[in-house]
C-alpha cells in the first residue's frame, strides 16, 4: 500500500546455533534490529506516514517512548515532512538527540509515554494540517508491522514455525504479529507475548479480562512503557492462541547480554525480554505446563532491536542487576 517504495528494509532471517543449543530445539532469529531506525517500528510507522501524506497532511507529530519517534521522523525525513516528537522524561537524552539529528523538532513532556501523547493531541487540535502518529494503536501501524511474518514466511522456505516469540509494549508489534500470521495461513501459530514485571500492561489486562491501566512504569524497559495496551490485543487474546508471559528486568538485561556475546546484536532490554524465553527458558516452562507441543521443530523469535541503548547503558543496566 502506499506509493513509492517502503521505507523499511526486508532484514534478515538467521538460524541462531546458539539460542537452539539453549532451546534444543531450531531457534530462528528475524533481525529488526537492522531496520534504518534500529526497530521494527518503521514498518508499522512509515506505513501509517505514507498513507497520512496521501490523505493530504503535510505535518507528522509523533508521540514515542523514543523508537516509534525516531522512525516517525526517519519515515517525515524521507516523505519531505516536517516532524515534531512528543517524548516523556524517561525517554534518555541520547535517544532525543537521534531524533532530533533526523531533522525532528523534540520535546518532552510528562513522566510517561500516556502524557506525552495527550500533549501530541493538544498540538494537533492547533494544527489541522497535521497528524497525530499513534506509537501503536492503529490499524495502519499492525498492517505495516504484518510485514515482518510476511518476510518471514518466504525465509523459511516453506517451513512453518511452532511459536512466534514476540514482546508487547503498547501492542502494535503484536498486533501486526497476529494479523501477519493470519495473512500467510498460519493462524493456529501460537504467539508468545513476553514482557517485563512493572511494564506488564498486557498480562494485567490478560489476567483481569479486561483493560488495565497500570499505576506507573517501573520496569528498566521504558521502550515497553505504556500504561495501558491496545484494546485491538484483548481482542486478539480472545480468538488467537497468544501466551502472555512476564520475565523480571533481570532476565531481559541478561537476555541482551547474551544476544550481544552470541550475536554481535546490542539491542535495547525489551528485545532482551523476548529473547528471554529461549534464555531464561520460558519455552521451557509454557512445554512442561502443556501449553506448547513438547517437541518444538521450528521457533521463530522477533529480534524488535531499539536505538535507545548503547555499550556504556548496557554495562549500566548489567551493573544494576548484579550480573
Ligand atoms: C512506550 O514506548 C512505546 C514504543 N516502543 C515500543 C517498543 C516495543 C513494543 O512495541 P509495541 O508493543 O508498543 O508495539 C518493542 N521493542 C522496542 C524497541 C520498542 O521501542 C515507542 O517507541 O513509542
Amino acid at each position: 500500500a502506499g506509493s513509492g517504495p517502503e521505507l523499511h528494509i526486508k532484514t534478515p532471517l538467521l538460524e541462531s546455533i546458539p539460542m537452539t543449543k539453549v532451546a534444543g530445539c531450531p531457534v530462528y532469529i528475524k533481525c529488526d534490529n537492522m531496520q534504518p531506525t534500529a526497530s521494527f517500528k518503521i514498518r508499522g510507522i512509515g506505513l501509517r506516514c505514507k498513507k497520512a501524506l496521501e490523505a493530504g497532511y503535510t505535518r507528522i507529530i509523533s508521540s514515542s517512548g523514543g523508537n516509534a519517534g525516531y522512525a516517525a521522523a526517519y519515515a517525515a525525513r524521507q516523505l519531505g515532512m516536517p516532524a515534531t516528537v512528543v517524548i516523556p522524561e524517561s525517554t534518555s537524552k541520547f535517544m532525543a538527540d537521534k531524533i532530533r539529528g533526523l531533522g525532528a523538532d523534540v520535546i518532552v513532556h510528562g513522566k510517561v509515554w500516556d502524557y506525552a501523547n495527550e500533549h501530541a493531541l493538544q498540538l494537533a487540535k492547533e494544527d489541522s494540517s497535521a497528524v497525530v502518529i499513534h506509537p501503536f494503536d492503529h490499524p495502519d501501524i499492525w498492517e505495516g508491522h504484518e510485514s515482518i511474518i510476511v518476510e518471514i514466511q518466504d525465509q523459511l522456505h516453506g517451513k512453518k514455525p511452532d511459536v512466534v516469540v514476540t514482546c508487547v509494549g503498547g501492542g502494535g508489534l503484536l498486533c501486526g504479529v497476529v494479523q501477519g500470521l493470519q495473512t500467510v495461513g498460519w493462524g493456529d501459530v501460537p504467539v508468545v507475548a513476553m514482557e517485563t514485571f512493572g511494564a506488564e500492561s498486557f498480562n494485567a489486562a490478560v489476567k483481569a479480562g479486561k483493560l488495565v491501566t497500570l499505576p506507573d512504569i517501573t520496569s528498566m524497559c521504558k521502550c515497553l512503557g505504556a500504561l495501558q495496551v491496545s484494546p485491538k490485543c484483548l481482542e486478539y487474546h480472545s480468538k488467537y492462541p497468544i501466551l502472555s508471559c512476564v520475565v523480571p528486568d533481570k532476565d531481559a538485561i541478561g537476555g541482551c547480554l547474551r544476544l550481544l556475546d552470541d550475536h554481535r546484536i546490542l539491542v535495547e532490554p525489551a528485545c532482551g525480554a523476548a529473547v528471554s524465553a529461549v534464555y531464561s527458558d520460558v519455552l521451557g516452562e509454557l512445554r512442561a505446563e502443556g501449553k506448547l507441543p513438547k517437541k518444538l521443530g521450528c521457533v521463530v523469535v522477533i529480534v524488535c532491536g531499539g536505538g535507545a541503548i548503547n555499550l556504556q547503558m548496557l554495562l549500566k543496566f548489567k551493573e544494576d542487576c548484579n550480573l
